[in-house]
């Protein structure tokens, strides 16, 4: 194995498989922490998924720093810590207090804070984080459910998360190269920096980047990083050069969406689907709670929809509806109660001979992929920046596109259904 990473999300996970097996790499994504002494001989790269993102920050550090030893015992040669390119967490963590862990663990070295992914539009200048054209505070971010975004300026950010000196490499050195990138980390490092925000515009940036951070034990940051990494082991004869995938076969079988994000390219997505005529069914959280809106319910309503067109089941709110829901539920237990009934309707659909699932959402594919008892992921296609279709290993044989919300153009349902092949009968 050269890159053994610890995702905080399943989305995020899959976002850096796709990335990583887009640059050549051999990947795997496993689901939850991988077994003690185990081993990857076909694995140029294992990616843990985690759901550790909003997870009290004790539990986010002890199931980090678990995975990470795991992975190093198996021979990893540089660790990477994935989280959001928007940079999503609170002022209590996780980002910082798990990259403290991660750096203890890896000998206290210098690391980086890269969360840009300029192909979705997230880009960092002056250490302050864009998204599209907006600064992070200023986009949809700042109403997340669960992490809203109030401050833009990273190394703030993060100095508010973690007890070691943050500094910035801000982009005229970035432009330099990767021996100004490197000579800068340097001169941080003697100036008692110990984690280092990198401005990003570009993927030429992240590759310049990439290659500046060879060699580094712990690098931290969005799956944009990842662009520039494995070219490293690839100069060292480490690593072959392959094809990226185009199409997906899977098992014969149903499909549905299930959303359970409410970023505005979802909301945008799900509209985009019911226009094209998807039959859609909107939970009612206050009905659930009541009991009067089942998972069993919305199971039978999926199973009735015709046969060819994968019906969409949706929670997603506009911010207002969220505030109201979560004032009288609470933002946790509503969250979670939403959740809960997705991943139920999942499993329920998947006794029914479902065997291709649409999810948007990293909490919600967490809660689904969990009820659907998938312990690892192999990483088809691209369907759009930062979303693979994956295949399950182990478990039931199924197809997952597992969508972080704000990804995705916005005719992601439709476009992810054309990769799939249907696999002959005997195969
Ligand atoms: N109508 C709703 N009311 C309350 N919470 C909701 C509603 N719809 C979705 N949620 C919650 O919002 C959170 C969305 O997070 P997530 O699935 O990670 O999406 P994203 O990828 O957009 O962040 C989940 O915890 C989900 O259960
Ligand atoms: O880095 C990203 O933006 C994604 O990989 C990701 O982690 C998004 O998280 P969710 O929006 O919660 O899926």
């Amino acid at each position: 194995m050269l890159i053994g990473a610890v995702a905080d999300d399943i989305t995020g996970a899959t976002d850096l498989c796709l990335m990583l097996s887009r640059e050549g790499m051999r990947t795997i994504q496993l689901i939850g922490l991988p077994e003690e002494g185990a081993l990857f001989a076909d694995a140029d790269a294992v990616v843990v998924a985690l759901k550790s993102r909003t997870a009290p920050s004790e539990d986010a550090v002890r199931d980090s720093v678990a995975a990470a030893r795991n992975l190093l015992a198996a021979g990893a040669e540089q660790l990477l810590f994935k989280y959001c390119s928007t940079f999503d967490s609170t002022d209590d963590g996780n980002i910082g207090p798990v990259a403290d862990a991660l750096q203890d663990l890896t000998g206290g070295g210098l690391t980086i804070a890269c969360p840009s992914f300029p192909a979705t539009g997230r880009t960092v200048y002056k250490g302050h984080l864009f998204v599209g054209d907006r600064l992070l505070s200023e986009s949809p971010l700042k109403d997340h459910p669960l992490t809203p975004m109030e401050d833009p300026d990273l190394v703030r950010v993060l100095q508010r998360q973690t007890r070691r000196p943050v500094g910035l490499v801000d982009w005229p050195v970035i432009a330099r190269g990767e021996t100004a990138i490197r000579a800068a980390f340097a001169r941080h490092e003697a100036a008692g920096k110990r984690i280092l925000v990198v401005d990003t515009l570009s993927d030429t940036d992240l590759r310049a980047i990439g290659a500046a951070c060879d060699g580094m034990k712990l690098v931290t940051g969005g799956s944009g990083i990842a662009m520039g990494l494995p070219d490293n082991f690839r100069k060292r004869g480490k690593l072959a050069v392959r094809k990226a995938m185009t199409r997906i076969t899977a098992p014969a079988g149903r499909a549905v969406i299930l959303a359970g994000s409410c970023s505005l390219a979802t909301r945008g997505q799900i509209e985009v689907a019911r226009n094209a005529g998807a039959a859609a069914l909107r939970l009612d959280i206050s009905a659930i709670a009541d009991g009067s809106q089942s998972a069993a319910q919305i199971a039978d309503w999926a199973i009735a929809q015709a046969s060819d067109r994968a019906p969409l089941i949706y929670s997603s709110a506009s911010p207002d509806e969220l505030l109201s829901i979560q004032a009288s539920m609470g933002r946790h237990e509503s969250g979670a109660l939403v959740e809960q009934t997705l991943a139920d309707v999942a499993r329920r659909l998947l006794q029914k001979g479902f065997t291709r699932f649409l999810v948007a959402g990293g909490e919600t594919s967490g809660a689904v992929i969990n009820a659907l008892e998938i312990k690892a992921l192999s990483i088809g296609p691209e369907i759009d920046p930062g979303v693979p279709w994956t295949r399950s290993i182990g478990g039931p044989d199924i197809v997952l596109a597992l969508k972080s919300g704000n990804f995705g153009a916005p005719d992601f349902f439709q476009k992810a259904r054309a990769l799939l092949e249907t696999e002959a009968p005997d195969a």
